[in-house]
């Protein structure tokens, strides 16, 4: 019997969703929300009745009887660090997701929302592989400086669905298979993954290259001073560096899109930008090339920069001599989450709980 699966994926400006009949898509449709529609909203949580608002114009839109789900699966936000996986929406994970204890990030509202529907129906509510994926070795979390861990938070859900596709297309499984995963998006996580296991990632809020709208890791004597400086008080620097920084603080754009059509036609600090944002990507390929031994059985490039031959041509020059090149432009979240959904619903693979994280 087929399982119809309602995948939904939050973002900071939009709302992602898909209905599944197993694997296949039947409906989709990304919901824009304007600046003004949010700005009135302190909390993330507090967006939730307009959302819902989104889910139920959504079912009507398609005549699509809800009573037909068999799973709601939501985007996960900032949680608790956990193993990849499909994890059961609990009362302790909305209690985190709600209040923010651990960051306020659109994707909060994943769990919440799944939560919201899978109930009315009575079925279950699943998130998949959230932000807080964690799975490092021990020595990937010492950052340098006893007291200041390192923590993993990256695009998991993109990187662990484009690692299976690969796998997929290779013939082989996942789990004998080394990857360096680059996603490269608004902002960029660069993975090494170890049969499937992301071991390290730089911290795609805090560390790494620069991105369209983050800084990654800068000069830290200089960003102390920035921060002593008195111009600014904690959320405003936090707030530059990750939403202003990257190509946006050089270019005042966060459009890789329109920084390539500037160097293109001839804008000299435009290319010399797209160039050093290449040459930081490439150093991160490299470091976690170095992190899985040199055993590599391809780079995975993909989120919305792998959509231009410009950056990826730059970037096969550098990093070419590492292995095959696969590029998987965009992102296949509402797939990834339908399909961790899955997962679970056909008994490949047991859901996890929010209570138990880490193996
Ligand atoms: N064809 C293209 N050529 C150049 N740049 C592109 C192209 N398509 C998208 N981009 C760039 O990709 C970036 C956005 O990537 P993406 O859509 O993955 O971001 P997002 O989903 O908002 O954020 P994230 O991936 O970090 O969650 C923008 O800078 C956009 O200009
Ligand atoms: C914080 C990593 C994920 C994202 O930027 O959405």
């Amino acid at each position: 019997m087929a399982h119809y699966i309602l995948a939904i994926n939050p973002g900071s400006t939009s709302t992602k969703l898909g209905i599944y009949e197993d694997r296949k898509l039947l409906f989709t449709e990304t919901v824009r929300h304007a600046d003004e529609d949010l700005a009135g909203f302190s909390k993330i949580a507090d967006q939730l009745p307009l959302r819902l608002q989104v889910v139920a114009e959504f079912f009507e839109k398609h005549g699509f009887d809800a009573r037909r789900l068999a799973a709601v699966a939501g985007r996960g936000g900032l949680l608790k660090p956990m193993n990849g996986g499909t994890y059961m929406v609990s009362e302790d994970m909305l209690s985190d997701a709600t209040s923010g204890i651990f960051g306020e990030h659109a994707s909060n509202l994943g769990p919440v929302l799944a939560f919201e529907i899978a109930s009315k129906f009575e079925i279950p509510a699943y998130i998949v592989d959230p932000v807080t994926v964690d799975e490092f070795i021990p020595e990937s979390r010492l950052s340098g400086f006893s007291g200041i861990d390192r923590i993993s938070q990256l695009h998991a859900l993109n990187i662990k669905a484009v690692s299976r596709k690969v796998a997929r297309g290779l013939g082989r499984p996942l789990e004998e298979l080394n990857f360096v995963v680059a996603h490269l998006g608004a902002g960029i996580s660069v993975a090494a993954g170890l049969g499937g296991r992301i071991i390290d990632v730089n911290n795609a809020d805090n560390e790494g290259p620069f991105s369209p709208e983050r800084s990654g890791t800068l000069p830290l004597k200089q960003l102390i001073r920035l921060c002593y400086s008195g111009k600014y008080t904690e959320k405003e620097v936090v707030g530059l560096v990750t939403r202003k920084g990257g190509l946006c603080s050089y270019l005042g754009t966060k459009s890789a899109h329109e920084a390539e059509k500037r160097a293109i036609s001839g804008d000299f600090h435009a290319e010399l930008v797209l160039n050093a944002m290449v040459h930081q990507i490439a150093k991160e390929i490299g470091a976690m090339a170095a992190v899985l031994d040199g055993r590599v059985d391809g780079i995975i490039l993909t989120g919305g920069l792998a959509h231009s031959e410009y950056i990826v041509g730059k970037l096969r020059k550098k990093i070419g001599f590492l292995g095959e090149v696969f590029v998987l432009p965009g992102e296949e979240e509402l797939e990834a989450l339908a399909e961790g959904a899955l997962r679970v619903l056909n008994g490949e693979e047991a859901k996890r709980e929010y209570s138990c994280l880490l193996d």
